[in-house]
């Protein structure tokens, strides 16, 4: 009589391997929801997942026959449920092969100096910029693209095409200038376009105080690979939005070392 399998505690390499990779990709997947709407919804799929293989354990016809209809299209009804995190996702993994990314380290090895130089005249506009909305306390939403998606921003926005200048920045958010309400957008280090609606965070933990601007700001940099300024109207404050967090009241140089990193 066989009464245990050896086997069974064979474990490779890549046994090992595809755990941590697992591992891995659960990590992912609960930074990616974390605070969101979609981590209830995971949790409510999570338990009828369960509760489906228990049920059908028990051999409870009736209950396995209505959950395995929920449990047949689960692939689809996945994808169509996290629309907005699997696209997330797959900017994660797609950013990290970037061509950028390349280009960055290259520039790491070879000609760090130059860059740092080249980055700071790139970015001294737009502190300019933010130091001076900061003090007249005029609300802002400076986003940074790093792949100007046409269809996600045009159709919401004013194109500018213009270089990147603190006055040009100041022009835009002023108040009575007809572009002041929504975002501005930078790609190709360019200011492409302004006056754009961007789609708001769902987040359900954010600081009472965060209003329709900051919501904006947040969302823009969970659907796409962008990071966001958001100077608020009624305080002044500053914060930077990356990846569907954001740091509070930041200071001009905090700004300088992430757009140093970010942009
Ligand atoms: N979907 C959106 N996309 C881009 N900008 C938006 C969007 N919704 C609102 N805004 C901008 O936010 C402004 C309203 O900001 P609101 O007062 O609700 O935000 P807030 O986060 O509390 O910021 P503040 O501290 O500046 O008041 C609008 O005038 C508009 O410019």
């Amino acid at each position: 009589m066989h009464f245990f399998d050896f086997n069974l505690f064979k474990f490779t390499f890549f046994d090992l391997l595809d755990v941590l990779l697992v591992a891995f990709l659960i990590y992912q997947l609960y930074n990616l929801i974390r605070g969101t709407i979609a981590a209830n919804i995971f949790i409510g799929l999570a338990l009828l997942f369960g509760m489906y293989y228990v049920v059908k354990a028990l051999h409870m016809q009736l209950l396995t026959g209505i959950l395995g209809k929920f449990v047949d299209v689960g692939i689809i009804a996945l994808i169509v449920v996290f629309q907005q995190e699997v696209r997330r996702f797959l900017l994660l993994v797609g950013k990290n092969a970037s061509l950028q990314r390349n280009r960055a380290w290259w520039q790491y090895f070879f000609g760090k100096a130059d860059a740092e130089k080249n980055n700071y005249a790139r970015i001294k506009p737009i502190i300019d910029a933010c130091k001076s909305l900061k003090s007249t306390r005029t609300g802002a939403l400076i986003v940074f693209a790093k792949y100007y998606d046409e269809q996600f921003y045009q159709n919401s926005c004013e194109v500018i095409e213009g270089k990147i200048s603190k006055r040009l920045l100041e022009s835009i958010f002023q108040k009575t200038s007809p572009l002041h309400d929504g975002a501005v957008v930078i790609a190709e280090n360019k200011i492409k376009s302004a006056s754009c609606i961007l789609p708001l965070t769902e987040k359900t933990d954010l600081p009472a105080q965060f209003g329709l601007r900051h919501r904006a700001g947040i969302g823009v940099t969970e659907a796409n690979d962008a990071t966001a300024i958001i100077i608020s109207e009624e305080t002044g404050e500053l914060s930077y939005a990356k990846q569907g967090r954001v740091k509070m009241n930041i200071s001009f140089a905090e700004l300088e070392k992430l757009l140093n990193k970010d942009f």
